[in-house]
């Protein structure tokens, strides 16, 4: 097993064509992926005190180098990078172009890309956002992008037909990293059930029969503690809030439980900080990779 230290013996774990010339799910990229590179994935987020932190201006070509540098540092070694559209959209039309690049040049390194762009509206609308990030030639074509289903989970029924359909990923919100999400999430519906798990319920539908993994993600923050969910979604977890929200890998087992083989750690700040050099940037995702590692095999 190689690591965020080295790159990947396999140039290219996340897009190995399939002979039937269907597009191999995202799950079992995904599968694969964490396997040989290990399951971290690392956010993108150009915030402006990281640009200033990194000697760049906060213009468009401070976010270009940014961008850059960690594609090109982390790209053929992390499992999963996420750029967070938020900090690209803050530019307009040429920031979004800047994203545009990193997702296409993320993909051609061998990273599979999550773009975060939390979208979620009724269903008409969707499909367009689906257009966008899941349609195989959309502008932002990525492996996956995240999704709110808090408009009723069958108004993402859009985004996962052309998901399946273009062998990519939908990583949804089920219960988020940030303290004032419970107030939503954690809501009882009239069945007793809280929202989130009616929500992963939807999913571990979605994801029934799908092996080594299915393609419809929840996201659970790493920050939360035991949950009392039900996470075995047969599909895998996106956990933000380690480093800058305050959570640690060691904290994992303890939210995520038997399902934490199925847990993408996800860091953005906690190894953004470490630029802009590429070795320290290298360096810190290699670390939180081992302490992962360290953290979910079993004893
Ligand atoms: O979907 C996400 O990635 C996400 C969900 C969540 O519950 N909490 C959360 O922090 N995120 C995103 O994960 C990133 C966290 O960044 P850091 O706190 O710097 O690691 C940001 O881009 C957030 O928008």
């Amino acid at each position: 097993m190689s690591s965020p230290d080295q790159p990947s013996h396999d140039p290219d774990p996340g897009h190995h064509p399939d002979p039937d010339d269907r597009p191999e799910p995202f799950g079992a990229r995904l599968r694969r992926a964490m396997d040989s590179r290990g399951p971290l994935c690392v956010g993108i987020d150009p915030h402006a005190s990281l640009l200033a932190d990194w000697g760049l201006n906060d213009d468009v070509a401070g976010l270009e180098r940014f961008t850059r540098t960690v594609v090109d540092a982390l790209a053929d070694r992390v499992a999963v990078l996420k750029p967070q559209s938020a900090f690209f959209e803050r530019f307009g039309s040429r920031g979004m172009a800047v994203l545009e690049r990193a997702v296409a040049d993320a993909r051609s390194a061998g990273a599979l890309v999550l773009t975060d762009a939390k979208r979620g509206d009724i269903g008409s609308t969707m499909a367009a956002y689906a257009d966008t990030y899941l349609a195989k030639g959309g502008p932002l074509f990525s492996d996956a992008v995240t999704v709110s289903p808090y408009l009723g989970f069958g108004s993402l029924r859009p985004a996962l037909d052309l998901a399946r359909e273009s062998g990519c990923g939908v990583f949804v919100l089920a219960l988020t990293s940030n303290p004032e999400g419970a107030e939503v999430q954690r809501a009882t519906t009239p069945g007793g059930r809280s929202l989130a798990q009616v929500m992963l319920d939807h999913m571990a539908r979605e994801n029934a029969g799908a092996a080594p993994l299915g393609s419809v993600g929840a996201v659970v923050g790493a920050t939360l503690g035991e949950t009392g969910a039900d996470l075995a979604i047969n599909g895998p977890l996106l956990a933000p809030g380690i480093g800058a929200q305050g959570a640690t890998p060691a904290d994992l087992p303890g939210v995520f439980g038997p399902s934490v083989s199925n847990v993408v750690p996800s860091v953005s700040r906690g190894v953004l900080r470490h630029g802009p050099g590429p070795a320290g940037l290298r360096t810190a995702a290699a670390r939180l990779a081992d302490e992962v590692r360290a953290a979910v095999s079993p004893a």
